[in-house]
Order: structure tokens, then sequence, then C-alpha cells
């Protein structure tokens, strides 16, 4: 199996600054050589012009503001009672529960800006008391009974990339906390290659996970941006949605059962290929966040590699030209497998961080036909020659129909080859006292341009002042028939003073607008501790009170990741 390497603490990647590549698109793949880096290696500055960009929208001085060393880190003893810990290691082995500094700061917190801030500013009083690394379903079940009785809380841990608060380990009876390291259990147990199902541990990555199927000439096709680090039970547990999933589907659709280790017992679920035996249980398990049990396997529906793969880009004049172009899209059926509409301000400055001669030219290209102020439309298309060829084709008339003028494949290819780098950028802009998060929702494409303007008017209203406004930065991805995922990124000035304070009031502003507006609490972040107090607007008192019922039924002491999901 291969290494899975620990992330570092105060932000993305693992002890050195490499940017993932995947081997994606398999044999035949369609080479479309170098091109233009929309992101440059994670050790070099922004480009010049980047930098006067956002110093001139922001009203941003650019400075120094490194994290704490990480040694500096405040961590409050560990609170775990002695016998509780004597048994966990009766039951995983003595290296399988730890204590020391080390193992709970790597498991403290996810990977939102407001965690960023919390572990760069010295605080990790998230920080989970323990951590133990059960191997098996058997020894999970036996783990969560023994901390039900005992009343310690569990927050199962995949790969820490929750942007949600998730991993928080809030609990209202400030009981002491372990986090379950699923990393033992990271390996492919079964493959069906004549039905498509593949039996997984939950503590398996991406890139792992797409290396074993490889040998067996699948994939799951599964791409999240934090798909280096990320897990199987994490996406499982969130509902993830990775940047192919127009195409493949979200990871809900891939998901053809799991087992869920719960304080009560363990529940199998899930019966491929399909089954009419009353309501499904396993959209139970889907998106419950750790706070029923812990996900101990997953079985995947798993398709053949590609063959081919051709990524492009396109630029529409307008916004609202290339939602429609993408809507009649969707109305036919004949989205490509990965459709990314950047808004002007994102294609601005996407175009301004690309370095080298191919930014250049492919500037030139654009003022050449008159859309050096356009929205980048990035499509990908993967899988057999034939249907590629036919798919592609019907949707370039399309796009043609909305006026969309074609930019090449070095677009679509730059962007393929760096789109799991902007997490590192992220942790630059930081250190030079920017705010940086993003959000996420969907809605119809009725509501869709509603839901658009009004984040933005929310973000721009809580964030802005005298001298300073925020650039609000957005893309559509994830096409459906009925509508689209709208994904946001935020830069501000950082108000060093109240930081954390500064994006609360501007994440609860655009929340609040997002739902007036019609669109959804979240398309795939999931909820967590962040987005609980709106948990209500979407499901209902009702709703609210069917989770709590289910939940009282797995898990009646309420050890399990209490903090997430269910408002208070
Ligand atoms: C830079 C960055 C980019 C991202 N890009 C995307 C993206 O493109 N698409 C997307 O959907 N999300 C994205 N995310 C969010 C995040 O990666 C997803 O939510 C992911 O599914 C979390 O997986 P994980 O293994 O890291 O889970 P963790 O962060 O470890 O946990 C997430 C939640 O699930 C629970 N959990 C984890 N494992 C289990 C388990 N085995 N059983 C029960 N509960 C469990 C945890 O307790 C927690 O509440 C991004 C995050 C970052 C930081």
């Amino acid at each position: 199996m291969p290494e899975q390497p620990e992330m570092t603490i105060q932000g993305w990647g693992p002890g050195s600054s490499r940017v993932a590549t995947v081997a994606d698109a398999g044999e035949g793949a369609e080479e479309t050589g170098g091109g233009l880096e929309l992101t440059r290696d994670p050790e070099l500055p922004l480009p010049k012009a980047a930098r006067r960009h956002l110093a001139r929208e922001l009203g941003w001085t650019p400075r120094a503001t490194p994290p704490v060393a990480v040694g500096e880190i405040r961590l409050a003893p560990s609170r775990l009672p002695d016998d509780v810990r004597a048994a966990l290691a009766g039951l995983l082995g003595e290296e399988h529960v730890r204590t020391d500094r080390e193992s709970r700061l790597r498991r403290a917190g996810g990977k939102s800006y407001l965690d960023l801030l919390r572990r760069r500013g010295g605080d990790a009083s998230d920080a989970p008391d323990a951590v133990a690394l059960p191997g098996s379903t058997a020894e999970t079940a036996v783990l969560l009974a023994l901390c039900s009785e005992r009343d310690v809380v569990v927050v199962p841990f995949g790969g820490g990339t929750s942007v949600v608060g998730g991993l928080a380990g809030v609990d209202p009876d400030d009981r002491p906390s372990l986090s379950v390291d699923l990393s033992r259990m990271a390996s492919v147990s079964d493959v069906d290659v004549a039905s498509s199902l593949v039996t997984v541990g939950p503590g398996m990555r991406g890139p792992a996970l797409e290396e074993a199927l490889a040998e067996h000439g699948l994939t799951l096709g599964h791409l999240p941006q934090s798909f280096e680090f990320a897990t199987v039970g994490g996406y499982a547990a969130t509902r993830s949605a990775g940047q192919a999933s127009t195409g493949v589907g979200r990871f809900d659709d891939l998901v053809a059962g799991l087992t869920l280790a719960t304080p009560s017992g363990v529940l199998e679920l899930g019966h491929p290929p399909a089954s009419a035996a009353g309501p499904d249980l396993l959209g139970l398990a889907l998106g419950s966040e750790g706070a029923l049990g812990v996900i101990t396997e997953v079985r995947l529906r798993v398709r053949p590699r590609p063959r081919t793969a051709v990524y492009e880009g396109w630029s529409f004049r307008t916004w609202e030209d290339g939602l429609a172009g993408l809507q009649r899209l969707a109305r036919h059926d004949l989205l490509p497998d990965v459709v990314r509409l950047s808004d002007p301000e994102e294609t601005r400055a996407n175009l301004l961080n690309a370095g080298g001669a191919g930014a250049r030219l492919l500037r030139g290209a654009l003022r050449a036909r008159g859309r050096a102020e356009g929205c980048l439309l990035v499509v990908g298309w993967e899988g057999l020659p034939p249907l590629v060829r036919a798919r592609r084709r019907a949707a370039v008339g399309v796009l043609r129909e909305h006026g969309a003028a074609r930019v090449g494949r070095r677009v679509g290819e730059s962007w393929r080859r760096h789109r799991f780098a902007a997490p590192y950028l992220r942790d630059r802009l930081m250190d030079a006292g920017l705010l940086v998060e993003t959000l996420e929702t969907a809605a119809t494409w009725s509501a869709l341009p509603a839901v658009y303007d009004a984040v933005r008017r929310a973000l721009r209203e809580s964030l802005g002042a005298p001298g300073r406004q925020p650039l609000v930065m957005s893309h559509v991805s994830h096409g459906y028939a009925t509508g689209a995922s709208l994904y946001v990124t935020v830069l501000a000035d950082r108000d060093d003073g109240l930081p954390l304070q500064q994006w609360l009031g501007a994440k609860r502003a655009a929340t609040d607008a997002l739902l007036a507006a019609g669109g959804t609490l979240t398309h795939h972040h999931a909820v967590g501790a962040d987005h609980r107090p709106w948990l209500e607007r979407e499901v209902g008192p009702l709703g609210v009170d069917v989770l709590r019922a289910v939940k009282q039924r797995l898990d009646p002491r309420g050890v399990c990741n209490p903090g997430v999901l269910l408002p208070d």
C-alpha cells in the first residue's frame, strides 16, 4: 500500500510542499502537451501582477503574518481517565492509543480558515484528549460501546480536511474526547470486476485508492480538491462531491453499501444492485458526519479507466450567457464530465495568477476576441473515444449557439494539472495577511442568479470598510438537470485584531442570504459545527426530530461527535 503521509499541523500538505499530480486518464489518453500554468509551484511567490491586482482591489498591504512555531501551540493536558486508556490499550494494543502532543495536535480540528487561524495563532483548545487507531469493525464496535459506557466523546478522523468544523469535538457536557483515526483501515479488501464493485477501508485516501484500482483497469473518479488527504470514510460521512462529479456522480452516488459501527451495534447498509425493501437506510449513514457512529467499510461502484480524456477552455462574453449555455446543456443531458464556469472576477484572478508565456498568449488571444472581461469555462470529457467525440461534438454545438468562443486545450490541460494546488496557495496568502475562505451552495437553475447576487452582496457588505473591499470570486460546477452548485472564494484584508469574528460575521451574513434566496445550506462541504444552527431551516423541525430519534437509538448517551449536524 502506498505511504499516506501525515498532514502539516498549521496548513496544507505533507512536510514538503509538493503539488499533487494524479495519474488520471488511462492509457491512450490524449497528450495535449505543456501549457499554461494557472497555479505556480507553491514555493514561489504570487506573480507581481496578481499581487498588484489584489492590493488594488482589496486595499490590502502585503505584510508578514507567519504562524507561531508549532512548539508554541498551547495544548491542555489529556483528560482521558487512566482506566479508559488502559482498557483501550488492552483492546487495540498500546501503540494504537496515543496521548502524546504531536498525535493530539495533528487531529485538532480540520482545515477551514477558522481552523487554520486558530492553529497559526497557537490555539489547540479543540484538540482531542487522546487518539485511538482501531484496526477492524469489531474493534471499533467494542471501542464505541466502551466510550458510551464511560462517557467519552468519539470523533472519527479520516483525512482531517473538514472545512465546516466537523472535527471540533464540541460537547455541551465537556466530556473527554477521543479522536478515532481510521488510517489503519486503509486497504482494498475485495474487488468484484464483473459487478464493478470494490470494498475499501474508510481510511484509504484518493491517491492510494486510484493506484490500487488502476491495477485492475478501474477507477472511482472521485476527485475533490482535497483528494491528496481526504479519505473514503470522510467522503461518505460528508457526502462529498469531486471535480468530475457532473459526470461520475457525487460520492453518495458511488456508494453501493457500507458498514456503520455504532454504540448500539453494527449496521450493514446497502444492497446492490438495487432493492425496494422499504426506505433506503444507507441514506442515513451518508452525511452522518460521525454523529451516528463510525463508518468502517465502504462498498464502491467503480468503472473502467477512461481510454481518453479531453479538457479544454471556452470563454463566454457574460456570466448570464454562461449560465444559459450550461442550463441548456443540462436540459439535454449534454453536460461534460467536468464543468467549471468562472465569473468575471474569478476569470480575471486566474489569468493574473497564471505565469509564463502561455498565460501571455492566452490573455492576448482573449483580448483579440474581445473576451478580456469574459467568463472562462473549463470542460472535460473522459471515457471511450467514440463516446467522448460524440458527446463533445453535441456539446460544442450548444456552447457556440450561446456565444462561447473556444480558447483551447492548453487551458483545460493546465487546469487539470494544477487542480490540487490551490490549498497550498492559501497558506501563502494567509502568511501575507489575507483572509482566504470558500463557501458553497446549490440552487436550481431558476434560483441560481438570485443566490449568486445575494451571496456576493452579503459578503461585500460584511467585509467591506472604507478603503477596503473583499474580492468575491465564484464558479458554477457540479451540474444537474435541475441546477448546479455555486462555489465562492473570498479574499479580504485580514482584520489582525479580530480575525475570527471578521469571518464569522461574513459567513453568517452569506449563509442567511443564500438560504433566503433559495440556495441549499451546503452542496458538498456538509453541516459540521459551522452550519448546524441553520439545519432546521433546510430540513424543518420535524426533520431534525427524526434525526435526533435515530441518534438516540444508535447512540443513546450521545457520545458520537455531538458537536456536529444536529442543532443544540
Ligand atoms: C483545501 C480543501 C479542498 C476541499 N475540496 C473539496 C471538494 O472538492 N469537494 C468536497 O466535497 N469537499 C472538499 N473539501 C472538504 C473535505 O475535504 C471533505 O468534506 C472530505 O469529504 C472530508 O474527508 P476527510 O477524510 O478529510 O474527513 P475528516 O475531515 O477527517 O472528517 C469529516 C467529517 O466526517 C467524519 N468522519 C470522517 N471519517 C469518518 C468515518 N469513517 N465514519 C464516520 N464519520 C467520519 C468526521 O468526524 C467529520 O465530522 C475540501 C477541503 C479542503 C481543506
